[in-house]
């Protein structure tokens, strides 16, 4: 991490430039709504609810940037949180490249975190940023799983897969959001790092390419990613319960 002493802020890019095609026809996933707010609201409350993060940048759809300028100007956040929106990309890691161009000199770590991931709390959001400070390059939050995997061979035309292992489950983690960094060994990985296809499906998955160590804090069940039908009707029912058991908005 960078020595010099102005260099004190912790940011969170947010990427949220995806369509949700597994979710189905509809607003891109990001503005939809979940308790009545859309999905993007929480997940940048949820960052801001950190009192270490003092900006946020959301990488919006590439032609929506007004849009959720607009959307973000009609709902309520911390004073000290300071707010960016940038266009993003045909990828996730396009869109949080993009991200990371818009950072001001005086961030010296970054959280990446989904939009997607709208319920995460923020014990888990203080565990990655206190573990980045503590010295690590890179921290993900994950969770044990609960199913059995196995590796296959893919047909790309759809027939039967071939089994050609099993890991070994007790080595394996799920790996959540917020991903925590150093703000100058992300930018290095972002700027020197390829992946072919639909690019790197995480960022820790590229400062891996790096060699720098990645480490892991323990994540959260209500951090899940709101990616098909169902997970959205989980996530509303987290939701309904927090606002009885919290208060929550
Ligand atoms: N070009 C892209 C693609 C994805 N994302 C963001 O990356 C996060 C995780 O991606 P995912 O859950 O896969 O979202 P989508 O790409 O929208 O989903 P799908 O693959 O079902 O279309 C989301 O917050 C999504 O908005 C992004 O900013 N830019
Ligand atoms: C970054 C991530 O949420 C970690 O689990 C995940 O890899 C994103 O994958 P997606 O296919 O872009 O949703």
């Amino acid at each position: 991490m960078s020595q010099d002493s102005r260099r004190l802020r912790t940011a969170a890019v947010i990427p949220a430039a995806g369509r949700g095609v597994r979710l189905g026809p509809g607003a891109p996933k990001a503005l939809r709504a979940l308790g009545g707010t859309p999905m993007l609201i929480h997940a940048v409350r949820a960052m801001a609810a950190s009192r270490a993060v003092s900006l946020v940048v959301v990488v919006a759809p590439p032609d929506g940037a007004p849009e959720v300028r607009a959307l973000l100007d009609g709902h309520t956040f911390p004073e000290r949180t300071e707010l960016l929106v940038v266009p993003g990309g045909d990828t996730r890691q396009q869109s949080v490249a993009l991200g990371l161009q818009a950072l001001p000199d005086d961030v010296d770590v970054v959280l990446v975190h989904d939009a997607a991931r709208p319920l995460v709390p923020v014990d888990t959001v203080d565990g990655v940023i206190a573990a980045v400070r503590a010295g690590a390059p890179a921290v993900v939050p994950a969770l044990p799983l609960a199913d059995t995997v196995k590796e296959v061979r893919p047909d790309p035309e759809g027939g039967q897969e071939p089994v050609v292992g099993t890991p070994e489950r007790a080595r394996l983690r799920a790996v959540q959001t917020p991903q925590g960094f150093d703000r100058d060994m992300l930018v290095k990985a972002h700027t020197t790092v390829t992946f072919d296809g639909e690019g790197a499906t995480d960022d820790a998955g590229m400062v891996e390419r790096l060699g720098a160590p990645v480490v892991v804090v323990p994540g959260h069940e209500e951090a899940f990613k709101v990616t098909r039908p169902l997970d959205l009707v989980l996530a509303e029912a987290v939701l309904a319960r927090r606002r009885v058991t919290d208060g929550y908005a």
